[in-house]
């Protein structure tokens, strides 16, 4: 399924996996094993060099994944994202000229906020739905929760920070649409190979459910 729209997103499952790939030999096998597990929807940030060619390997050799990209901070990364294949960008905050292209790239987004302000800003934009980043760090599910009060309007991806433990607490709100975390992918699993490892991980977050 191709997502439209950033609440397509959500509906994919409860954890958006973000992946750092420090080799594109990587992407497809790994890629695999979380589509194998029930996440489709993956994050390859754009902070490696492997990334671009990663993300256009997924893309092209992965039915079922929904591959997109994270860490975008700059409007010549959302072109080159987009030209590689992603069907979903997500960047850890926003300015005017990265929203606008954004946008002129017709993907669905998650743009990155931490303040009532910032939500704000994009909100008078007409964006509804964006990530909440460092979510432990920025106030955590407290935070998010005082938010959901003066803008129920907003939904959230809070990332950074967030474990298996944490994440159905984060579901169980109601302005929350699904969590992000690097966990599906830990480092030595992912040099080592060790997909069936990556499946089990991805298939016990595909499982969580809000909490209560
Ligand atoms: O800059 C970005 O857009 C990122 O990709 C930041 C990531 O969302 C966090 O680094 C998640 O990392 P964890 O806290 O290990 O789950």
């Amino acid at each position: 399924m191709t997502p439209r729209s950033s609440e397509d997103l959500f509906a994919l499952a409860p954890v958006i996996p973000v992946v750092v790939l420090e080799s594109a030999d990587a992407a497809v096998p790994l890629a695999r094993a979380l589509v194998a597990g029930g996440l489709a929807a993956i994050e390859v940030t754009l902070r490696t060099e492997a990334a671009l060619e990663g993300i256009e390997r997924i893309a092209a050799e992965v039915p079922g994944a929904v591959v997109g990209a994270g860490t975008v901070t700059s409007p010549e990364q959302v072109r080159a994202a987009a030209e590689a294949g992603a069907a979903f960008l997500v960047s850890p905050g926003c300015t005017p000229r990265l929203l606008a292209a954004m946008r002129d790239s017709g993907l669905p987004a998650l743009p990155g906020v931490a303040t009532a302000s910032e939500a704000l800003a994009l909100l008078e934009e007409g964006v509804s739905a964006m990530k909440f980043f460092p979510a432990e760090a920025a106030g955590g599910r407290a935070y998010l929760k005082s938010l959901s009060g003066p803008l129920p309007q907003v939904r959230f991806c809070p990332t950074g920070g967030i474990t298996p433990q944490s994440a159905p607490d984060y579901l169980a709100l109601p302005n929350v649409g699904c969590v992000g975390g690097t966990w599906l992918t830990p480092p030595d699993a992912v040099a080592g190979g060790d997909w069936p490892r990556v499946e089990e991980l991805a298939r016990a977050a595909a499982s969580l459910r809000p909490k209560g």
